[in-house]
Protein backbone atom coordinates (compact mmCIF):
# COMPACT_ATOMS: atom_id res chain seq x y z
CA UNK A 1 0.00 0.00 0.00
CA UNK A 2 1.09 3.48 -1.06
CA UNK A 3 0.35 6.37 0.81
CA UNK A 4 0.19 10.06 -0.43
CA UNK A 5 0.70 12.92 1.42
CA UNK A 6 0.26 16.24 -0.53
CA UNK A 7 1.01 18.94 2.10
CA UNK A 8 4.36 18.14 4.43
CA UNK A 9 3.06 20.88 7.43
CA UNK A 10 2.43 20.06 10.94
CA UNK A 11 -0.23 17.69 10.78
CA UNK A 12 0.93 15.54 7.81
CA UNK A 13 3.89 15.13 9.58
CA UNK A 14 2.81 14.33 12.65
CA UNK A 15 0.63 11.63 10.79
CA UNK A 16 4.18 10.55 9.45
CA UNK A 17 5.69 10.35 12.04
CA UNK A 18 3.31 8.14 13.55
CA UNK A 19 3.21 5.63 10.62
CA UNK A 20 6.63 5.22 10.50
CA UNK A 21 7.00 4.22 13.95
CA UNK A 22 3.94 1.80 13.77
CA UNK A 23 5.63 0.47 10.81
CA UNK A 24 2.41 0.83 8.95
CA UNK A 25 4.44 0.82 5.61
CA UNK A 26 7.46 0.93 4.77
CA UNK A 27 8.87 4.21 4.71
CA UNK A 28 9.55 4.60 0.57
CA UNK A 29 5.95 3.66 0.14
CA UNK A 30 5.39 7.28 1.76
CA UNK A 31 5.17 9.94 -1.29
CA UNK A 32 5.30 13.42 -0.25
CA UNK A 33 4.64 17.09 -2.39
CA UNK A 34 4.15 20.47 -0.98
CA UNK A 35 4.27 23.91 -1.93
CA UNK A 36 8.17 24.04 -0.97
CA UNK A 37 10.47 21.78 -3.09
CA UNK A 38 13.64 22.30 -1.19
CA UNK A 39 11.48 21.39 2.41
CA UNK A 40 9.81 18.54 1.32
CA UNK A 41 12.80 16.99 -0.62
CA UNK A 42 14.79 17.36 2.46
CA UNK A 43 12.12 16.11 4.72
CA UNK A 44 11.99 12.99 2.17
CA UNK A 45 15.65 12.60 2.15
CA UNK A 46 15.87 12.33 6.18
CA UNK A 47 13.61 9.68 6.44
CA UNK A 48 13.62 7.41 3.29
CA UNK A 49 10.17 9.10 2.14
CA UNK A 50 9.78 9.08 -1.69
CA UNK A 51 9.24 13.31 -2.64
CA UNK A 52 7.22 13.37 -6.28
CA UNK A 53 7.74 16.71 -8.51
CA UNK A 54 3.92 17.13 -8.76
CA UNK A 55 0.63 16.64 -6.60
CA UNK A 56 -0.22 14.38 -9.35
CA UNK A 57 2.39 12.76 -9.60
CA UNK A 58 1.65 11.79 -5.83
CA UNK A 59 -1.66 11.26 -6.54
CA UNK A 60 -1.04 8.34 -9.51
CA UNK A 61 1.31 6.41 -7.78
CA UNK A 62 -0.56 6.25 -4.45
CA UNK A 63 -3.22 4.21 -3.43
CA UNK A 64 -4.53 6.46 -0.45
CA UNK A 65 -3.67 10.29 -1.29
CA UNK A 66 -3.93 12.38 2.37
CA UNK A 67 -5.00 15.79 1.59
CA UNK A 68 -3.40 18.06 4.08
CA UNK A 69 -3.55 21.57 2.65
CA UNK A 70 -4.80 24.31 4.57
CA UNK A 71 -8.62 25.33 3.64
CA UNK A 72 -7.63 28.11 1.45
CA UNK A 73 -5.88 25.75 -1.39
CA UNK A 74 -7.84 22.89 -0.95
CA UNK A 75 -9.87 23.72 -4.12
CA UNK A 76 -6.54 24.95 -5.88
CA UNK A 77 -5.14 21.33 -5.36
CA UNK A 78 -8.09 19.37 -5.77
CA UNK A 79 -8.68 20.42 -9.51
CA UNK A 80 -4.68 19.50 -9.89
CA UNK A 81 -5.39 15.92 -8.79
CA UNK A 82 -8.51 15.59 -9.95
CA UNK A 83 -7.83 13.39 -13.06
CA UNK A 84 -5.16 11.08 -11.15
CA UNK A 85 -7.69 9.78 -8.68
CA UNK A 86 -10.36 6.97 -9.81
CA UNK A 87 -12.57 4.46 -7.73
CA UNK A 88 -9.73 2.28 -6.78
CA UNK A 89 -7.66 4.86 -4.67
CA UNK A 90 -9.00 6.78 -1.95
CA UNK A 91 -8.69 10.50 -0.74
CA UNK A 92 -8.52 11.27 2.15
CA UNK A 93 -9.49 14.89 3.90
CA UNK A 94 -7.63 15.81 6.69
CA UNK A 95 -8.61 19.73 6.19
CA UNK A 96 -10.87 20.93 8.59
CA UNK A 97 -14.57 22.39 7.74
CA UNK A 98 -14.66 21.24 3.86
CA UNK A 99 -17.39 18.69 3.85
CA UNK A 100 -17.51 15.25 2.31
CA UNK A 101 -20.17 17.04 -0.62
CA UNK A 102 -18.02 19.63 -0.75
CA UNK A 103 -14.93 17.32 -1.44
CA UNK A 104 -17.12 14.96 -3.93
CA UNK A 105 -18.07 18.17 -5.93
CA UNK A 106 -14.31 19.04 -6.71
CA UNK A 107 -13.42 16.42 -7.34
CA UNK A 108 -16.34 13.66 -8.59
CA UNK A 109 -18.68 12.30 -7.31
CA UNK A 110 -18.00 8.56 -7.83
CA UNK A 111 -15.12 8.55 -5.58
CA UNK A 112 -14.43 6.76 -2.03
CA UNK A 113 -13.47 9.73 -0.08
CA UNK A 114 -12.86 8.76 3.88
CA UNK A 115 -13.03 12.43 5.91
CA UNK A 116 -11.14 12.84 8.85
CA UNK A 117 -10.07 15.06 11.46
CA UNK A 118 -6.85 13.90 13.28
CA UNK A 119 -4.59 15.56 15.99
CA UNK A 120 -1.29 16.44 16.21
CA UNK A 121 -0.83 13.99 19.13
CA UNK A 122 -0.41 11.12 16.34
CA UNK A 123 2.86 11.54 15.76
CA UNK A 124 3.10 9.47 18.89
CA UNK A 125 0.62 7.14 18.25
CA UNK A 126 -1.78 8.80 20.83
CA UNK A 127 -4.13 10.86 18.47
CA UNK A 128 -7.82 11.07 18.76
CA UNK A 129 -9.34 11.37 15.28
CA UNK A 130 -13.16 11.32 13.87
CA UNK A 131 -13.79 9.98 10.66
CA UNK A 132 -16.56 10.00 8.18
CA UNK A 133 -17.12 7.67 4.76
CA UNK A 134 -19.13 8.72 1.66
CA UNK A 135 -21.09 5.83 0.05
CA UNK A 136 -18.83 5.28 -2.48
CA UNK A 137 -16.10 4.17 0.36
CA UNK A 138 -16.98 0.64 2.09
CA UNK A 139 -15.25 -2.46 2.88
CA UNK A 140 -11.62 -3.80 2.02
CA UNK A 141 -10.56 -0.10 0.92
CA UNK A 142 -12.16 1.33 4.00
CA UNK A 143 -10.36 -0.86 6.41
CA UNK A 144 -6.84 0.30 4.43
CA UNK A 145 -8.09 4.08 4.82
CA UNK A 146 -9.06 3.58 8.37
CA UNK A 147 -5.58 1.82 8.67
CA UNK A 148 -3.43 5.26 8.72
CA UNK A 149 -5.28 6.39 11.77
CA UNK A 150 -5.84 3.29 13.51
CA UNK A 151 -1.95 3.06 13.15
CA UNK A 152 -1.30 6.78 14.74
CA UNK A 153 -4.81 7.23 17.03
CA UNK A 154 -8.16 6.21 18.43
CA UNK A 155 -10.75 6.76 16.35
CA UNK A 156 -14.40 8.17 16.53
CA UNK A 157 -16.88 7.36 13.50
CA UNK A 158 -19.13 10.43 13.95
CA UNK A 159 -21.96 12.51 12.06
CA UNK A 160 -20.61 15.24 9.94
CA UNK A 161 -22.32 17.63 11.77
CA UNK A 162 -20.61 17.15 14.53
CA UNK A 163 -17.07 17.42 13.10
CA UNK A 164 -16.82 21.08 13.85
CA UNK A 165 -17.24 20.52 17.77
CA UNK A 166 -14.90 17.27 17.85
CA UNK A 167 -12.19 19.71 15.82
CA UNK A 168 -12.68 22.21 18.54
CA UNK A 169 -12.30 19.61 21.86
CA UNK A 170 -9.76 18.07 19.53
CA UNK A 171 -7.54 19.23 16.80
CA UNK A 172 -7.78 22.70 18.67
CA UNK A 173 -7.82 21.40 22.24
CA UNK A 174 -4.46 19.85 21.85
CA UNK A 175 -2.98 23.64 22.12
CA UNK A 176 -5.59 24.41 24.85
CA UNK A 177 -4.40 21.64 27.03
CA UNK A 178 -0.58 22.63 27.00
CA UNK A 179 -1.70 26.50 27.03
CA UNK A 180 -3.40 25.04 30.44
CA UNK A 181 -0.31 23.38 30.97
CA UNK A 182 1.85 26.34 30.54
CA UNK A 183 -0.91 28.10 32.65
CA UNK A 184 -0.06 26.17 35.53
CA UNK A 185 4.03 25.72 35.25
CA UNK A 186 4.01 29.46 34.92
CA UNK A 187 2.06 29.60 38.64
CA UNK A 188 5.27 26.85 39.36
CA UNK A 189 7.45 29.63 38.41
CA UNK A 190 5.86 32.05 40.60
CA UNK A 191 6.53 30.71 43.57
CA UNK A 192 9.83 29.87 42.57
CA UNK A 193 10.26 26.39 40.85
CA UNK A 194 12.46 26.28 37.45
CA UNK A 195 10.88 26.65 34.05
CA UNK A 196 11.36 23.18 33.22
CA UNK A 197 10.91 21.61 36.13
CA UNK A 198 7.03 23.33 36.46
CA UNK A 199 6.54 22.37 33.08
CA UNK A 200 7.76 18.46 33.44
CA UNK A 201 5.43 18.37 36.79
CA UNK A 202 2.43 20.30 34.71
CA UNK A 203 2.46 18.01 31.78
CA UNK A 204 2.80 15.07 33.93
CA UNK A 205 0.00 15.47 36.44
CA UNK A 206 -2.05 16.74 33.45
CA UNK A 207 -1.07 13.69 31.50
CA UNK A 208 -1.24 10.81 34.45
CA UNK A 209 -4.47 12.57 35.15
CA UNK A 210 -6.34 11.86 31.88
CA UNK A 211 -4.95 8.54 32.39
CA UNK A 212 -6.39 7.85 35.65
CA UNK A 213 -9.68 9.41 34.61
CA UNK A 214 -9.86 7.02 31.59
CA UNK A 215 -8.98 3.76 33.49
CA UNK A 216 -10.91 4.66 36.67
CA UNK A 217 -14.01 4.96 34.22
CA UNK A 218 -15.21 7.43 36.80
CA UNK A 219 -16.15 11.30 35.79
CA UNK A 220 -14.27 14.01 36.30
CA UNK A 221 -16.56 15.38 38.65
CA UNK A 222 -15.90 12.48 40.85
CA UNK A 223 -12.14 12.50 40.30
CA UNK A 224 -12.27 16.35 41.51
CA UNK A 225 -14.15 15.07 44.92
CA UNK A 226 -11.38 12.60 45.51
CA UNK A 227 -9.07 15.19 45.42
CA UNK A 228 -11.04 18.26 46.98
CA UNK A 229 -10.29 17.03 50.79
CA UNK A 230 -12.82 18.69 53.14
CA UNK A 231 -11.76 22.34 54.39
CA UNK A 232 -8.55 21.75 52.11
CA UNK A 233 -6.39 23.39 49.82
CA UNK A 234 -7.65 22.28 46.43
CA UNK A 235 -11.59 22.89 46.79
CA UNK A 236 -10.58 26.66 48.15
CA UNK A 237 -7.89 26.33 44.48
CA UNK A 238 -11.48 25.18 42.22
CA UNK A 239 -13.38 27.98 43.77
CA UNK A 240 -11.01 30.87 43.25
CA UNK A 241 -10.48 29.51 39.75
CA UNK A 242 -14.41 29.83 38.95
CA UNK A 243 -14.65 32.32 40.18
CA UNK A 244 -12.38 34.17 37.84
CA UNK A 245 -14.32 32.62 35.27
CA UNK A 246 -12.46 28.90 34.17
CA UNK A 247 -15.73 27.20 32.88
CA UNK A 248 -16.76 29.65 31.06
CA UNK A 249 -13.84 30.78 29.83
CA UNK A 250 -12.96 27.11 28.44
CA UNK A 251 -16.81 26.97 26.86
CA UNK A 252 -15.75 30.95 25.66
CA UNK A 253 -12.77 29.52 23.50
CA UNK A 254 -14.58 26.43 22.23
CA UNK A 255 -17.10 28.96 20.86
CA UNK A 256 -14.82 30.93 18.90
CA UNK A 257 -13.08 27.57 17.75
CA UNK A 258 -16.16 26.55 16.51
CA UNK A 259 -17.37 29.74 14.59
CA UNK A 260 -14.10 30.46 13.12
CA UNK A 261 -14.21 27.01 11.27
CA UNK A 262 -17.64 27.32 10.61
CA UNK A 263 -18.15 31.08 9.72
CA UNK A 264 -21.35 30.81 12.16
N1 LIG B 1 -2.24 21.36 12.79
C1 LIG B 1 -3.18 20.59 13.35
O1 LIG B 1 -3.11 20.27 14.56
C2 LIG B 1 -4.34 20.10 12.54
C3 LIG B 1 -4.51 20.47 11.22
N2 LIG B 1 -5.57 19.99 10.51
C4 LIG B 1 -5.74 20.37 9.11
O2 LIG B 1 -4.56 19.99 8.41
C5 LIG B 1 -4.36 20.88 7.32
C6 LIG B 1 -2.91 21.35 7.32
O3 LIG B 1 -2.69 22.06 8.52
P1 LIG B 1 -1.22 22.28 9.08
O4 LIG B 1 -0.41 21.05 8.86
O5 LIG B 1 -1.39 22.80 10.46
O6 LIG B 1 -0.72 23.45 8.11
P2 LIG B 1 0.75 23.77 7.58
O7 LIG B 1 0.70 25.17 7.10
O8 LIG B 1 1.76 23.38 8.60
O9 LIG B 1 0.91 22.80 6.32
C7 LIG B 1 0.34 23.04 5.07
C8 LIG B 1 1.17 22.34 4.01
O10 LIG B 1 0.54 22.54 2.74
C9 LIG B 1 1.55 22.82 1.79
N3 LIG B 1 0.98 23.48 0.62
C10 LIG B 1 0.54 24.76 0.49
N4 LIG B 1 0.11 24.99 -0.77
C11 LIG B 1 0.25 23.81 -1.44
C12 LIG B 1 -0.01 23.39 -2.76
N5 LIG B 1 -0.54 24.22 -3.66
N6 LIG B 1 0.27 22.09 -3.09
C13 LIG B 1 0.80 21.23 -2.19
N7 LIG B 1 1.07 21.59 -0.92
C14 LIG B 1 0.80 22.85 -0.56
C15 LIG B 1 2.57 23.65 2.55
O11 LIG B 1 3.81 23.67 1.87
C16 LIG B 1 2.60 22.87 3.86
O12 LIG B 1 3.48 21.76 3.74
C17 LIG B 1 -5.37 22.02 7.47
O13 LIG B 1 -6.38 21.87 6.52
C18 LIG B 1 -5.90 21.86 8.88
O14 LIG B 1 -7.26 22.21 8.97
C19 LIG B 1 -6.50 19.13 11.04
C20 LIG B 1 -6.39 18.73 12.34
C21 LIG B 1 -5.32 19.18 13.21
O1 LIG C 1 -6.07 25.54 13.80
C1 LIG C 1 -6.56 24.92 12.84
O2 LIG C 1 -7.21 25.53 11.97
C2 LIG C 1 -6.39 23.43 12.73
C3 LIG C 1 -7.70 22.69 12.78
C4 LIG C 1 -7.66 21.88 14.06
C5 LIG C 1 -6.33 22.11 14.60
N1 LIG C 1 -5.63 22.92 13.86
Amino acid sequence: MKIGFIGVGAMAQAIIQGLLKAKLVPAENVLIHSAHQRHYEDYANEYGLTAKDTNLAVTEASDLIVLAVVPSVAKKVLAEIRSGLSDNKVLISIVSGISLERLAELTDYNLPILRSLPNINSEFGQGMTAVVANENLTGEQKDQALSVFEATSEISELAEDLFPAFSAISGSAVAYIDFFIDALSRAGVKYGLSKAAATKIAAQTTFGSADALMKSGQTPAEMIDKVCSPGGDTIAGILAMENAGFLSSVVKGIDATIKKSTGK
